[in-house]
């Protein structure tokens, strides 16, 4: 039988609640799908911003890729509509909102929040680069806290499916140009950097290179020049674990299932997530 045709929303289906918050490009509403009583999360972009950001191709791929993802810690996209001038993404709702504003509000977690957080992070990554998606913008901005308060990464807005490229020219590298060898100008590997960064900034309330100046910001990241202040005491495990995810060369720097493995993380993690 052919598979059912997904079902076209439209604005009517849904009651719609408070505010849940502002983006950029639109906001963010608590809504609940008529029909079947579903809570649900709606971001309303406007097109006319998305078509003078020349966004659109990058929320194509975004509702391309989501529509693909299934995994307790990533945020799930259940669909989108659109009307004369606005997109609407069809979102799961996380009942306990940003996790930004919970470190605002605690300054900075306790190890064993953290380690818990950066194991679910690390597993949703793993999930993600198993499917060839890098997300490339893993941020405290970019994720939530379910209702059991569980961590869910959300807006793959700039996320990418990164072909593998051995398999680019049926099978050999031989005939690609170096531009093209050489052409990802990034691999998974960033995603491990960010959860590193994620992971002082979770233990510090601060991320490990910020400065006054974005010059200064660019040059502390390039020379990786990573300091642990004395205040808060953090743990010398998760020190180490910081440290080799920290690691300039992209290659070099600690694989996310054995992330899983160190110690501070298999000491620290709720198994629960
Ligand atoms: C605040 N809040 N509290 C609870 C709660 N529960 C669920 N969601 C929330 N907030 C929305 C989180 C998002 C998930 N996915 C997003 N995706 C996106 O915003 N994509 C997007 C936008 C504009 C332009 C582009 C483009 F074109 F550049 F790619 C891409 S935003 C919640």
């Amino acid at each position: 039988s052919s598979a059912a045709a997904p079902k076209r929303w439209n604005l009517s289906d849904f009651d719609i609640g408070k505010a849940l918050g502002r983006g950029k490009f639109g906001h963010v509403y608590l809504a609940r799908e008529k029909r079947s009583n579903h809570i649900v999360a709606l971001k309303v972009l406007f097109k006319t911003q998305l078509q003078e950001s020349q966004v659109e191709h990058q929320l194509r791929r975004e509702v391309e890729i989501q529509s693909h993802l299934r995994h307790p810690n990533i945020l799930r996209l259940y669909g989108y509509f659109y009307d004369q001038k606005r997109v609407y993404l069809i979102l799961e709702y996380a009942a306990r909102g940003e996790l930004y504003k919970e470190l605002q509000k605690c300054k900075y977690f306790s190890e064993r929040r953290a380690a818990t957080y950066v194991a679910s992070l690390a597993r949703a990554l793993i999930y993600c680069h198993g499917k060839h998606v890098i997300h490339r913008d893993i941020k405290p901005e970019n994720l939530l806290i379910g209702a059991q308060g569980e961590l869910k990464i959300a807006d793959f807005g700039w996320s990418v499916h990164t072909f593998n490229r051995r398999r680019t020219m049926c099978g050999t590298l031989d005939y690609l140009p170096p531009e093209m060898v050489e052409s990802v100008e990034h691999d998974a590997s960033v995603d491990i950097w960010s959860l590193g960064i994620l992971c002082y900034e979770f233990l510090y309330g601060v991320p490990p290179f910020e400065a006054v100046e974005h010059s200064d910001t660019y040059r502390r990241i390039v020379q990786v020049d990573l300091k642990f202040p004395p205040q808060p005491i953090v743990s010398p495990s998760a020190k180490d674990l910081i440290s080799q995810m920290l690691v300039k060369e992209s290659a070099q720097r600690l694989p996310l299932h054995k992330l899983l493995e160190h110690p501070w993380i298999v000491q620290n993690a709720d198994p629960s997530g």
